[in-house]
């Protein structure tokens, strides 16, 4: 039986003994072949489903460490600012440890599945007249002037430390690290979290060398691309609509320390992978996950990313998340009368 990422990790969890651990069995995704992204690009691609987390996101790695350790320092509630999948996570892990939940999300920009989550575990939920940036200042005021709400966004370092298992696990089921490690970024945590993991690997000789660290932003939101904050951010791909991301320092040093990259992606790249790994290699992702992947077949074209490279792609978030965007592309349905000729003919089996 999974036991959950602290357990899992714990020598590797700034966990103390005696800690009520609070989990919801996340970690242990699959890292699934990927064979016709394999054959498209010539690599040896696998995908970290991290999709297939408790409240569907990857997000759950990192609260359920953020949410021990806030219930072990006797806070009573948790915060955070939230393009939608933090706010999920943390709205489950704060009712899993009996504290309350409070989520600040920017107005009108949250996909729906995120947002039921959210009310679904009773979270307060403020609509916020501004975009995550804001959403996040106001946060980490929120948390500064009343303590008793533990701030759980990812300028938290046990969110941190937490997604990091992410690494792990892959250098564990791979018995190395891939070549290349391809993932969106909005506020840079996770990619933040992945280096630390696989320095921690490397660093007590569990791998011979680390990936290069891949990072993708959407075209309309890539501060750390253009070098600079992006005002007013616009994607499709709302989870990443982040113009000044938190962890911008340590992002930059995940990419200078592999040899890695930063890319734009735009929203058609970000939508043709979202329909070929639904279309073709059955996994549903939403539309930040698959930035991932437009990446890949981006780099792979380009060449930045070399044939025959093992690469693995974290596609981020489950595609249930945001049902609108799957059914822009659904064909008008057609009734059918209840009859078998019917049905053959609509199926075009005739
Ligand atoms: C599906 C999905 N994919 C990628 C990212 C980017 O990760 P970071 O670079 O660590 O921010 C997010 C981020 C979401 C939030 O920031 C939030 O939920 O507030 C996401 O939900």
């Amino acid at each position: 039986r999974w036991p959950g990422v602290i357990e899992a990790y714990r020598d590797r969890m700034p966990v103390e003994p005696g800690w009520t651990v609070v989990t919801l069995g996340e970690g242990g995704t699959p890292l699934l072949p990927a064979p016709h992204l394999s054959e498209l690009t010539g690599c040896d691609v696998f995908l970290k489903v991290d999709g297939m987390n408790p409240t569907g996101s990857f997000k759950d790695r990192g609260m359920t460490m953020a949410v021990t350790a806030a219930l072990a320092n006797g806070q009573q509630g948790v915060i955070c600012a939230s393009t939608g999948n933090t706010s999920a996570s943390a709205a489950a892990y704060a009712t899993r440890a009996g504290m309350t939940c409070a989520v600040l999300v920017p107005q009108g920009k949250i996909a729906l599945g995120k947002l039921a989550q959210a009310v679904a575990h009773g979270a307060r939920i403020l609509q916020i007249d501004g975009n995550f940036d804001d959403c996040l200042e106001l946060a980490r005021k929120t948390a500064a002037d009343y303590p008793v709400a533990a701030l759980v966004n990812s300028v938290n370092p046990t969110r941190i430390a937490g997604q990091a298992s992410a690494a792990y696990e892959i250098c564990d089921v791979l018995g190395r690290a891939p070549d290349v490690h391809c993932l969106p970024v909005g506020n840079a945590g996770n990619i933040t979290a992945y280096w630390a993991g696989y320095r921690a690997y490397l660093d007590d000789g569990l791998i011979p060398a680390p990936p290069r660290m891949f990072g993708y932003q959407a075209a309309g939101a890539a501060p750390l691309v253009h070098g600079a904050p992006v005002k007013n951010p616009e994607t499709i791909a709302t989870a990443i609509r982040i113009g000044s991301p938190a962890s911008w320092t340590a992002a930059m040093t995940a990419r200078d320390d592999s040899n890695g990259k930063f890319a734009a992606v735009t929203d058609d790249e970000i939508l043709t992978a979202y329909r070929l790994l639904s279309a073709r290699e059955g996994v549903f992702v939403e539309p930040a996950s698959a930035a991932s992947v437009a990446g890949l077949l981006q780099s792979t074209g380009d060449g930045t990313l070399p044939r025959g490279s093992l690469v693995v792609c974290t596609v981020t978030g489950h595609g249930l998340k945001d049902p609108d965007t799957a059914l822009l592309t659904a064909p008008t349905p057609t009734v059918v009368p209840i009859d078998p000729s019917a049905v053959a003919a609509a199926l075009e089996l005739a």
